[in-house]
């Protein structure tokens, strides 16, 4: 057994151990849905087109069964982690903890980029790239000890794991760094300097460990309030957290939840843009200009909220409509969100973006 692989005995005490000391209230759910479903119902400016999202997940059905789409599609990337071990679960930590606004306005040739294995990356992928480069430069960027010594993870180091091939540099660099200064010194108190322990504490519950994450590490608590009545919560980079946790181990050991359907998609700024594409989300006149015209939308404005708020519901009606069609189905919140971002990341690609994601600049996704 390698160092890292977890030794079954020592999850067990460790589980009883932290099941005991830690555990959150019992938690019945993340309590996204609800939220979701209110801005749904109180939206002007964004609406769910009913026909073309019955079509969407007949189309997402077909496709995804085409591609064998699973949680093992997430190893496949070429860029993310494949061990099943410790190393793994510390670099999708280190990874979600990150995974927010790298987009740009720059053109494709200036924009912020990553050179790795002789290629550029951008976007999501520049972070996973900065990560594995950096693992390989023998720089410790996943370890919560490193974030917390601050003689050597000096804001040049940081500069130097997220160095750009282009003149533009990593967008949000302070929150970066700022984000890891934080979730080191939570683990450190809290958690015994292992993200591993939150899993534990968490005792196979994704809802608890969603939770956790908003509770324990203020940069994973994304709450907005909807036109300053109702608190809404969101949770995109804890749910996506877990869910990247849930695919790499493809369910087990770590990955191991009893309620992995209570994860929603995760209201980013690439699931909106694909739902808009395919008819299902609907913008009003003044909100459609916004986004054409690549206008920053605030964070936290209404129209913001009501494009993820209803994206997430979208996404749900979605799911349900494939679980209608195919009661034995194992698609998920998750697997429609990963095969709609994976898409619409093949789209862009292609040069097929019949509308332009919106500009919200925030830690939040
Ligand atoms: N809803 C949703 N949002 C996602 C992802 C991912 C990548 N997940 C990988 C893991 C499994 C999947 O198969 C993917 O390969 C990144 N993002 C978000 O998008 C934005 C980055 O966009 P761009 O700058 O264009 O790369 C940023 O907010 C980032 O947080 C996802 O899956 N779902």
């Amino acid at each position: 057994m390698s160092d890292d692989e977890a030794d079954p005995e020592l999850l067990d005490f460790l589980r009883q151990h932290f099941a005991k000391a830690a555990a959150p209230e019992p938690v019945a759910d993340i309590h996204v849905l609800e939220g979701a479903e209110y801005v749904y119902d109180n939206a002007v400016d964004v609406a769910l087109d009913m026909r073309s999202t019955k079509a969407a997940a007949a189309m997402i059905s077909e496709q995804m069964q085409k591609k064998e789409y699973s949680t093992k599609t997430w190893a496949s990337h070429e860029l993310h982690p494949k061990a099943k071990d410790e190393s793994t679960v510390n670099f999708i930590f280190t990874m979600d903890l990150l995974n927010f606004s790298f987009w740009s306005e720059k053109g494709e040739d200036e924009r912020f980029a990553i050179e790795y294995k002789d290629r550029k990356w951008t976007g999501y992928w520049s972070l996973v790239a900065a990560l594995q480069r950096a693992l390989d430069e023998d720089i410790p960027i996943t370890s919560s000890d490193f974030w917390q010594n601050e003689d050597e993870c000096t804001e040049e180091v940081l500069k130097h794991v997220f160095r750009s091939c282009t003149q533009e540099e990593i967008p949000m660099f302070k929150e970066r760094m700022a984000c890891l200064r934080e979730a080191g010194q939570v683990l450190y108190e809290k958690y015994q300097c292992s993200f591993t322990n939150c899993i534990v504490a968490a005792n196979n519950s994704a809802a608890a460990l969603v939770n956790i994450l908003a509770t324990d590490f203020p940069c994973f608590n994304d709450v907005v309030r909807f036109e300053n009545r109702k608190s809404v919560r969101l949770l995109k980079r804890a749910q996506i957290c877990v869910a990247d946790i849930w695919a790499a181990f493809e369910g087990e050991d770590f990955g191991k939840f009893d309620d992995i359907d209570k994860i929603t998609m995760f209201a980013d700024y690439r699931v909106p843009q694909i739902l808009n594409t395919l008819g299902c989300l609907w913008y009003s006149p003044q909100l459609e200009n916004a986004v054409r015209g690549k206008k920053l939308i605030e964070s936290g404005h209404s129209w913001e909220i009501q494009m993820r708020g209803c994206s997430i519901w979208c996404v749900e009606l979605i799911r349900r409509e494939i679980l209608r069609n195919h009661p034995d189905t194992k698609i998920n919140a998750i697997l429609i969100d990963f095969f709609l971002y994976d898409t619409m990341k093949e789209m862009e690609k292609a040069g097929q973006e019949p509308i332009p994601h919106h500009r919200t600049r925030s830690i939040w996704y």
